[in-house]
């Protein structure tokens, strides 16, 4: 009998998706296998966020089959995506990920109020909480939006280049975050273009002008880069 740990978390089958008249990705066919880590790599431009976009149900496909069996998946978007001005603290960032969990009345339970401060320490942002978001530097505000993600616990994480222009401490930090949800049986798709943290991943894929042309090892797929 086959169990659902066996399978795939995610599987596209000839996916095609873009934007109004422009398709970005062509007939791309993968597995994200559960519980490991993807590394996506590729040129600027070939597609990944864009396929991020997809798989969090932002962009709808064009062609294809796009098969999710994680709950609800958790997107984390580039820092630098943040709108400069939002009025939001840091606290409330991540009480965030909380919204779709809220029962009657809308408000935060006990739960909620543990899983918010659990994130926040993971992340080491606990003594930023009551700042604004807009006042963080780039990787305490990258760091935010990671504890956001991990209050959702969701077991299917995007990143979407989360350690993109960080100093080398927020990286290692963030490197033992996406490992620490691994080992809790998290399933992680991670765009990057840090080619020693995609060799660490357990599988990889290339996407080359919106194709995916390597899959697999990711020392034999970076190699093909
Ligand atoms: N909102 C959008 N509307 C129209 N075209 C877009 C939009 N976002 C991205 N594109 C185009 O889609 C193509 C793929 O972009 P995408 O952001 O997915 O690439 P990427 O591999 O993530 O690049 P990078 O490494 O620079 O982040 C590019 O040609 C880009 O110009």
């Amino acid at each position: 009998m086959t169990h659902i740990s066996d399978q795939p978390a995610v599987r596209l089958r000839g996916l095609s998706a873009g934007y109004a008249r422009h398709t970005v990705l062509h007939d791309v066919t993968a597995d994200f296998p559960r519980a490991e880590v993807t590394a996506v790599v590729g040129p600027n431009g070939s597609g990944k966020s864009t396929l991020l976009g997809v798989l969090a149900g932002v962009i709808s496909p064009a062609a294809g089959a796009v098969e999710i069996s994680t709950r609800r998946p958790a997107f984390v978007v580039q820092h630098s995506a943040v709108p400069a001005g939002l009025p939001i603290t840091v606290w409330e960032t991540v009480a965030m990920g909380r919204w779709a969990h809220r029962g009657p009345w809308r408000r935060l339970s006990t739960k909620d109020k543990e899983l918010i401060g659990a994130a926040l320490e993971r992340m080491g942002v606990s003594d930023l909480a009551a700042r604004r978001l807009s006042s963080l530097s780039g990787g305490q505000r990258q760091r935010a939006l990671l504890a956001q993600a991990f209050a959702q616990e969701s077991d299917l994480l995007l990143l979407d280049e989360p350690d993109a222009g960080l100093d080398a401490q927020s990286r290692l930090d963030i490197a033992a975050a996406i490992s620490h949800a691994r080992t809790n049986g998290v399933t992680v798709i991670h765009v990057t273009h840090d080619l020693d943290e995609a060799s660490r991943a357990d599988n990889c894929l290339l996407l080359q002008d919106g194709r995916l042309t390597a899959e697999g090892d990711p020392h034999a797929v970076l190699q093909r880069r």
